[in-house]
């Protein structure tokens, strides 16, 4: 299972400074959302300048105008694209035809589906995205009795192609590869740890 940081930092300097820390122990450096919106799509391309051996992700998020976007990032130098899974079949069609275009990839982002997520997953596979992200965002995640259980539930039952976003850290990314996920988003875990180096290293050995 490759291991993916997000760098949910708002401010460019602060994303190259943490990627430098973390890239030798993850596969994927994620811009996150806030950050995209913060720095916009040159922080795509500093990002790429710096770690051009790593895939770059960039989380935009995408509800409408799918072609559009994808293709900014990936004129910028993103690898990988996200569009909302819950958006229109056609803004899927649309990001997807763009990674078809740059021969890169697009993932569906399944934050907000909560009912038919499995449903939905199945159907936006069948639109072309490369993989699904099965996220809980930090919103739900700060909800009381929050469980990463029904994330790796639906991931089971799936039978596409998931990574798993929503507070992934030591305790459970060992269930996420058990799961049978291809990628472990995480963001918190390492980014608030007290040296987020360390945590990246534990993490992408508890993931092997
Ligand atoms: O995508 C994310 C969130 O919606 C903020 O943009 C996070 O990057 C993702 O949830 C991973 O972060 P953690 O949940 O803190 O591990």
């Amino acid at each position: 299972m490759r291991l993916q940081v997000a760098l949910d930092v708002v401010d460019l300097g602060s994303a190259l400074g943490l990627a430098r820390r973390v890239a030798e122990f993850v596969d994927i450096l994620e811009l996150g959302t806030p950050l995209v919106k913060a720095a916009g799509m040159g922080a795509v391309s500093a990002v790429k300048a710096a770690h051009p051996d790593k895939v770059v992700f960039v989380d935009l998020k995408t509800a409408d105008a799918g072609e559009l976007e994808a293709g900014l990032a990936f004129e910028a130098g993103a690898d990988v694209v996200t569009v909302m899974g819950v958006a229109d079949d056609d803004t899927v069609r649309g990001a997807v035809a763009a990674g078809r275009k740059y021969g890169k990839e697009v993932v569906a982002d399944m934050i907000a589906v909560t009912e038919g997520r499995v449903a939905r997953m199945r159907e936006v596979a069948k639109l072309g995205v490369s993989f699904v992200e099965i996220h809980a965002g930090l919103d739900e995640q700060a909800r009381p009795g929050y469980s990463i259980d029904r994330l790796l539930a639906d991931g089971r039952e799936a039978g596409v192609a998931f990574s798993i976003a929503g507070g992934v850290k030591a305790a459970t990314i060992g269930a996420v590869r058990d799961a049978g996920a291809s990628v472990a988003v995480v963001g918190g875990g390492i980014y608030n740890a007290p040296d987020p180096a360390a945590a990246a290293k534990e993490l992408k050995k508890l993931a092997a």
